[in-house]
């Protein structure tokens, strides 16, 4: 009850030494807390949570429009939910250097385990829109070294992403990727790379993770857990997809709605009662105090 049972620092401790331990990590992106509860149920490795996805959250599209204060507090939220690690997707850190280090300091008392920060020009947009365009060499390092600064744990983790590959060509990503591991990055994140060559190219090349984002509908195509660990890719995120997911059968059910009156055919899909308690951990709030609370469920359908 009440949830994650582990410091932040114990997280952060967790994954570093999942990622010594070359394991792929597999991270589904959380679109509230109790979806990181399901996500640990399941057995994932962790949770990520998403710019796209705390914009959305909010009906915003994005391209940099959230603040830090939003995405730290639903991180916070999501974050405190689980006992697994959670890597948030930092945007260009609201800011340049000064922003930056408030940035990774404010992720990091939210119980961030690890944030990536990328090179993109401001106003940002989808990694895998047309017409990004990504900042010079001299600004996409001092952000990283801002961030590497400014933290207190050691072992946050600071991802760099770079969107370089679909702006300035494959060579030029790598070449960046290189420098932004001189500049101090624990990881790196090569935005939209579309074979798994080029994933492999990567990981092969850099003496640090290497990230894959396998978001739907983008400039990769969906590759398995088994195709990017033979490409020696050390996370993949699903940084949406619970969130397309879960709105996709909103859509449907309320289509059955409009159309039949009742929600009745809907039912057999539906999380039921018991195991959202179940998640939510009512019996431990029970046994913790009973007076507080007492509950009894009907039978399920
Ligand atoms: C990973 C990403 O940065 C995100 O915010 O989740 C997005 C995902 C998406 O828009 O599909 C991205 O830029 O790839
Ligand atoms: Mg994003």
């Amino acid at each position: 009850m009440l949830y994650s049972t582990l410091t932040p620092s114990a997280k952060r401790q967790a994954l570093r030494a999942r990622l010594r331990s070359g394991e792929l990590v597999e991270m589904p992106g959380a679109f509230n807390p109790l979806a990181a509860r399901l996500i640990q149920d399941k057995g994932f490795g962790g949770v990520y949570v998403s710019g796209a996805v705390v914009a959305a959250d909010l009906g915003l599209p994005d391209v940099g429009l959230t603040t830090l204060t939003e995405v730290a507090t639903r991180t916070g939220q999501i974050a405190r939910m689980t006992d697994l690690p959670t890597l948030v997707d930092a945007d260009t850190g609201f800011g340049e250097a000064m922003n930056m280090a408030r940035t990774v300091q404010t992720l990091e008392d939210a119980g961030v385990a690890g944030l990536h920060v990328e090179d993109q020009v401001n106003p940002k947009r989808c990694g895998h829109l047309d017409g990004k365009q990504v900042v010079e060499d001299a600004t996409a390092l001092q952000r990283v070294r801002a961030a590497v600064q400014a933290r207190r744990d050691p072992d946050l983790l600071i991802m760099a992403r770079t969107d370089a590959r679909a702006v300035l060509g494959f060579g030029a990503a790598l070449d960046r990727a290189r420098a932004l591991v001189d500049a101090g990055a624990d990881a790196v994140f090569p935005e939209a790379l579309t074979t798994p060559a080029e994933f492999e190219a990567f990981a092969s090349a850099l003496p640090v993770p290497v990230l894959a984002n396998m978001t739907e509908f983008g400039k990769s195509e969906l590759f398995t857990r088994e195709q990017l660990a033979d490409a020696g890719v050390a996370i993949v995120i699903y940084p949406v997809s619970l969130l397309r997911v879960a709105m996709g059968a909103a859509e449907r059910a309320l289509d059955a709605l409009r159309a039949e009156g009742s929600l009745r055919s809907q039912v057999p899909g539906m999380q039921t009662r018991a195991r959202l308690y179940e998640l939510l951990d009512y019996a431990g709030y029970a046994a913790f105090d009973g007076s507080v609370y007492d509950f009894t469920l009907k039978e399920e359908p």
